[in-house]
């Protein structure tokens, strides 16, 4: 049986814990399980509950005081997730095995980590290994994507996660709810963008000649093998939450394999027959 898994990513403050907290009350009101573990060891606060905190294993703080190592914010953070990297059968513990486990990862803010450092890839494989099935969930604020410009930057970002995990990503603008109606109609362009129109954008701070070039060429790659897309992603819409989760889903192929479970209530008046009809209906020939 195997195991499924998100890794929600993104730049600092995107809203990836939230997502997260969001993400566990919404599968709860749809009788879903799902976890959370926290791989951000710089972490002060969220509201979900977790199954297992990386700050149990490594703290920034501990390792910013720590005279010998003398790292500041940042070189801290970097530390911790190469000991997180050393040390998986922290995690492996933590994880245990349980049937149709859908764990959701809440990831550090620093974006070094999905562009080239290593410390990512590794856990992909280490949970791969342990069967889970792992779509990378990457996050974007939408407050920074209203500009032709920004909107270049945030899927250069998504596409460098992208390339140096290897699976399969769903890119997502979080705060949705934050936009006022007109915004939300110029953010829809974004979503599904024409890059080349991008580069167009009388509002673009494109001046320089050169660089116009260069960023017409980009755009144009990741618009000829629509490379990036985004959902949007409202915390106070229900049906916005349906989309990006079912998008995962189907990623990772969620579902598939779950075996139907009767209603613990309807077992007692289970007929003797169940079995039989259920056989039977499996060997009548499809219409
Ligand atoms: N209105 C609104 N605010 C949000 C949403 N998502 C996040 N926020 C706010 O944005 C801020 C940052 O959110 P977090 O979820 O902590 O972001 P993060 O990506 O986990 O941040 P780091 O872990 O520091 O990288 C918090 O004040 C959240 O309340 C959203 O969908 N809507
Ligand atoms: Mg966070």
């Amino acid at each position: 049986m195997p195991r499924f898994a998100q890794l929600v990513m993104g730049p600092a403050g995107s809203g990836k814990s939230t997502y997260c907290s969001t993400m566990v009350q919404h599968c709860e009101s749809h009788n879903r399980s799902v976890q959370v573990v926290n791989l951000d060891p710089a972490a002060e606060h969220f509201d979900y509950p977790v199954m297992a905190d990386i700050r149990e294993l490594i703290e920034v703080d501990d390792v910013m005081e720590d005279s010998f190592l003398r790292f500041g914010p940042n070189g801290g953070l970097v530390y911790c997730m190469e000991y997180f990297a050393n040390n998986f059968d922290w995690l492996e513990s933590c994880l245990g095995h349980t049937e149709d486990d859908y764990i959701l990862f809440d990831c550090p803010g620093q974006i070094e980590l999905y562009t080239h450092l290593p410390v990512m890839k590794y856990l992909v494989e280490q949970l791969q290994q342990w069967e889970f099935r792992v779509c990378g969930v990457f996050l974007v604020d939408s407050q920074f994507m209203v500009e032709s410009f920004k909107f270049i930057s945030g899927a250069m970002a998504a596409l460098s996660a992208m390339i140096s995990l290897e699976i399969p990503q769903c890119n997502i603008m979080t705060k949705m709810d934050l936009l006022s109606k007109q915004a939300k109609k110029e953010i829809e362009k974004f979503l599904d963008p024409d890059m080349y129109s991008m580069i167009d954008d009388s509002n673009s701070r494109l001046r320089s000649k050169k660089f116009k070039k260069l960023t017409k060429a980009i755009c144009g790659l990741i618009d000829d093998y629509s490379m990036v897309r985004f959902l949007p992603f409202d915390r106070s819409d229900e049906e916005s939450m349906n989309m990006v989760l079912q998008h995962i889903d189907f990623a990772i192929q969620y579902g598939e394999d779950l075996e139907f479970k009767e209603p613990m209530e309807k077992e007692e008046n289970t007929s003797p027959n169940f079995d039989e009809f259920f056989q039977d209906r499996a060997d009548e020939p499809s219409s």
